[in-house]
């Protein structure tokens, strides 16, 4: 059957840092065969920046730029996209995308793990407490298309997996 997106659908997978978007978003890009895209990475590896946040620490991702790079990947299909917000992206990119969530005490965990503290760590924890990377995801694409995952085990990544493989089979079989 004809379709728009010749390499396959577009996924966006978001969530809160910590969530474990890399971890899963890697290794479906890996066995589903599709291009995997963390746009972390991409604005460094540009310099996408805008500028440099004082209170967190780190750079400004200059969201224009970073649209501008992806446009034409996007347009073929067959990506894998990483990132811990949505709301920049044009909806008309993505067929499905998944919200990772972790529960507060697991997600606490690996953001100090991670070196986090303060701040920074107290805003992440409460951006997944009042869901708010699910809400953004909400607003930016139709419902239907959104889905909430749980993300605190292995084996939950598994199950996650098994039903990103099983929807991309489905998407595969109708266009
Ligand atoms: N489903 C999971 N179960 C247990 N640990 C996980 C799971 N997903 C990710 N992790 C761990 O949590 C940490 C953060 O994962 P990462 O993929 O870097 O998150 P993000 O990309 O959302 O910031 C890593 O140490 C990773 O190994």
């Amino acid at each position: 059957m004809a379709t728009d997106r010749p390499c396959g659908p577009n996924i966006l997978i978001t969530g809160t840092p910590g969530t474990g978007k890399s971890t899963l978003a890697e290794e479906l890009a890996q066995r589903a065969s599709l291009n995997y895209i963390n746009i972390g990475d991409l604005a460094k590896e540009g310099n996408l920046y805008e500028g440099f946040d004082p209170q967190y620490n780190c750079p400004i991702i200059d969201e224009d730029r970073v649209l501008d790079e992806l446009e034409d990947q996007m347009g073929q299909g067959g990506n894998v996209i990483d990132y811990h917000g949505c709301e920049f992206f044009p909806e008309r990119w993505f067929d499905i995308v998944f919200v990772l969530r972790t529960d507060n005490p697991i997600l606490y965990t690996r953001l100090e793990s991670r070196g986090y503290n303060g701040k920074k760590l107290e805003d992440n924890i409460q951006c997944e407490i009042f869901q708010t990377i699910l809400e953004e995801a909400r607003d930016s694409y139709k419902t239907e298309i959104v889905h909430e995952l749980a993300s605190n085990t292995p084996d939950d990544m598994e199950d996650n997996l098994d039903k990103i493989l099983s929807w991309i089979e489905q998407w595969k079989n109708t266009h």
